[in-house]
Order: structure tokens, then C-alpha cells, then sequence
């Protein structure tokens, strides 16, 4: 009898471990794992580089074409790519173009992990399985820094917060596919948690739902 590939959808905001969580999560159940925000990151990238208008919906549409050549730049991760990454996500045009690969990933046979912003409620609602991972605007910040001064990059703690706080009201006010907790989603908040407990709790939560 065929069993019902296991879905994990991990939806939160920008640096609350998601993309942590949703790797530990891809390893734990043997799943392939697709982080969507590296999609928007790179048409946000495409326009950079060629000195598109992130005000134009259409520039952004057509730097969608470029995505797949730019998905392992290491340039995804500056803060300024996310920042016109949270700009270009809010085109409807944008998102219609980057869905169906994003279902296509989410619809194998195999099972698949996925995080992002809208997993659990547009990508993925099917998903057996939903996290929304969070932690604290300042916890988060501080995760950011560490992680961009490791790389070697000069960023300010107080920058990051500035730039956090717009990614989220931009990510949760849009009304194209907004940041929001799916109605079946299960919360993590990570903020007094390491990544070897975000994940343990993140098993532990897929286990209870995927037991009900
Ligand atoms: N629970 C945690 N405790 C401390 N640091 C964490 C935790 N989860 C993730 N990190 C670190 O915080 C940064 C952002 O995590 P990441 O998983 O990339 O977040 P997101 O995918 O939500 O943007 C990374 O440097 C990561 O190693
Ligand atoms: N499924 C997704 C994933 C990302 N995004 C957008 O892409 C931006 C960058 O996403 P990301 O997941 O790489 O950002 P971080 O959480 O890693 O900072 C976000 O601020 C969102 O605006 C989205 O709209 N939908």
C-alpha cells in the first residue's frame, strides 16, 4: 500500500532558525530540502546586477529568469539582498512565476522539507506537518550579526534591527501570500533554545502531529 510522503512546511520570520531547523529536520527524516527564501534572494540579486528597479514589478519579473543560475552565489546571504528580496516578494507577478517549482519541490514522491514564509499556507497546505518558527526581534538580530561578522562582512547590531523590523512588517503586511502562522501550524519559538534544542523540539512537534 502507498504511503503519503511526509511534507514538512517551516514558515517564520528572517533569522528565527527556520532554515536551521528546517535542515536539521531534512537530515532526521532522509527528506531533500528546498530553503524558498534563496529563490526571492536571488531575483532580488539578478536585479542588483544588472541594475534592474526593484520599484518595477516587471524588472522583477524578468530578472525570475536568472534565478536558476544564482541559487549558490554566496552574495544571497548580505542583508541588502534580503532587504530587496522582502521588496521584489511582494509582486504578485513575482510570486505566480516562482510558485510552481516551489509545488513541483513540495509535490515529490520522496517527501520533502521546505521553509520560507508561506509554506504551510500557499505552498504546501496539505503539508502533514506545519512549524512556525520564531524567536525574538532581538535574539534574532543578535543571530544575524554573528552570523554576517563571521562571514566576514561589517554590519552594526543596530543596523540588522532596523533592517529586521522592515523585513517583517513588509513580510506580514503584504497581501500577496503575507507571514502568517497557518490555522494547523505548530509554534516554536527558539528564543532561549541552541540549534541542538530547536531541532529536538522541532522532532518533537512533527512526531506529535504526524502521531494525531
Ligand atoms: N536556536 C538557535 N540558537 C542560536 N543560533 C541559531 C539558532 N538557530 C539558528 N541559529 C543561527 O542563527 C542564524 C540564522 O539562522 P537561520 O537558520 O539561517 O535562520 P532563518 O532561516 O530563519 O533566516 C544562523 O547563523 C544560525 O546558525
Ligand atoms: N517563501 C518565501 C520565502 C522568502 N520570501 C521573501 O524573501 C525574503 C528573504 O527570505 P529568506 O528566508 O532568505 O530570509 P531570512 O529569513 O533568511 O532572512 C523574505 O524577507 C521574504 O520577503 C517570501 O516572500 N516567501
Amino acid at each position: 500500500m502507498a504511503t503519503t510522503p511526509l511534507v514538512i512546511a517551516v514558515d517564520g520570520p528572517a533569522a528565527s532558525g527556520k532554515g536551521t531547523v528546517a535542515r536539521g529536520l531534512a537530515r532526521h527524516y532522509g527528506l531533500p530540502h528546498l530553503d524558498t527564501g534563496k529563490l526571492y534572494r536571488a531575483v532580488a540579486l539578478s536585479l542588483l546586477r544588472w541594475g534592474g528597479d526593484p520599484d518595477s514589478e516587471f524588472a522583477a519579473l524578468r530578472a525570475v529568469h536568472e534565478v536558476a543560475g544564482l541559487m549558490d552565489d554566496p552574495e544571497l546571504t548580505s542583508e541588502m539582498v534580503g532587504g530587496i528580496a522582502s521588496r521584489v516578494s511582494a509582486y504578485p507577478a513575482v510570486r505566480a512565476a516562482l510558485l510552481e517549482r516551489q509545488r513541483e519541490f513540495a509535490g515529490s514522491p520522496d517527501g520533502a522539507v521546505l521553509d520560507g514564509r508561506d509554506i504551510g499556507t500557499v505552498i504546501a497546505p496539505h503539508a502533514p506537518a506545519k512549524l512556525f518558527v520564531t524567536a525574538s526581534i532581538d535574539e534574532r538580530a543578535r543571530r544575524r550579526h554573528a552570523e554576517l561578522t563571521a562571514a566576514g562582512l561589517p554590519v552594526h547590531l543596530e543596523e540588522i534591527l532596523i533592517d529586521l523590523r522592515a523585513r517583517d512588517e513588509r513580510d506580514s503586511g503584504r497581501s500577496a501570500a503575507p507571514l502568517v502562522m497557518a490555522d494547523d501550524a505548530l509554534l516554536l519559538d527558539t528564543s532561549a533554545m541552541g540549534p541542538d534544542e530547536a531541532l529536538a523540539e522541532a522532532i518533537r512537534l512533527v512526531e506529535t502531529r504526524l502521531a494525531t
